[in-house]
């Protein structure tokens, strides 16, 4: 799915990402933790070619991200904001998608957002933060991409709302034998869907690995990450 070595992202003195070296196998779903700032919105951006590595190598699907549109056409990408387009309709966003998107599944996006209940006639900047996400995130799986790059996605859910997407993009996965990558600030979130953990600390690499093999008996998840979390890093640079 993904293949970093020595991956490192600076802006000005501060490097948000440095000496990140990672092998992450396909149809793994992933999850990406860390405290505030320490750098995995910076990770998800270079997966999706949106920054460019100051130091470093990535590889994508086995390719450097987003050089082509069939590279880009592989994956998918929801960012924070989950970005749509104000002035635009929910039904105006699927036109979009259909027109954009080589692989677009129109009767995926159609039956969610039928499901959603959201208005198909309503401007998306008329709509909620939460009914915004679940729009771009709609947008994202209908596009039928190999990998799902996710940026905290269900931040901004009611909580009833958070367990059906999670659900439905643990049925997804099942489906479509898709890869996902997602941040995430919850745990419990994590442990439910995925099966990859990826920890960052203080823009350094602090652990990787199949979820199975690093938890060991009786511990849990959230320990792990916390422990993690709560050691000291090192200076983050390359
Ligand atoms: N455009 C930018 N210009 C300068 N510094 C940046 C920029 N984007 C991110 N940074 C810095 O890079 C570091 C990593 O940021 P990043 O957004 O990747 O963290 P994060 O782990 O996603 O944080 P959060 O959990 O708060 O979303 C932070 O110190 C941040 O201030």
């Amino acid at each position: 799915m993904l293949r970093a070595n020595g991956l490192g992202k600076r802006y000005r003195q501060r490097w948000a990402l440095a000496d990140c070296t990672l092998a992450i196998p396909a149809g793994k779903v992933v999850g990406l933790v860390g405290p505030n700032g320490a750098g995995k919105t910076t990770l998800l951006q270079l997966a999706a070619g949106l920054l460019r590595p100051t130091s470093g190598t990535l590889e994508v699907l086995g390719r450097p991200p987003a050089v082509t549109p069939a590279q880009l056409a592989r994956v998918g990408f929801v960012a924070q904001s989950t970005p749509t387009y104000a002035s635009l309709s929910v039904a105006d966003h699927l036109r979009l998608g259909a027109w954009l998107n080589p692989r677009w599944d129109g009767r995926l996006a159609e039956a969610r957002i039928e499901r959603l209940g959201l208005d198909r006639q309503r401007r998306a900047g008329r709509l909620s933060g939460g009914q915004r996400a679940q729009l771009a995130l709609t947008l994202a799986i209908a596009k039928r991409p190999e990998l799902l790059i996710l940026d905290e996605p269900v931040a901004s859910l009611d909580p009833l709302a958070r367990s059906e997407f999670l659900q439905e993009l643990s049925a997804v996965v099942a489906e479509h034998s898709l890869s996902v990558l997602l941040s995430s600030h919850l745990i419990a979130d994590v442990e439910r869907v995925c099966d990859y953990l990826v920890v960052l600390v203080e823009s350094r690499l602090r652990v990787a690995g199949a979820i199975d093999e690093l938890l060991t008996a009786g511990r849990s998840l959230e320990d792990l990450v916390l422990t993690h979390m709560a050691q000291p890093a090192r200076e983050a640079r390359p």
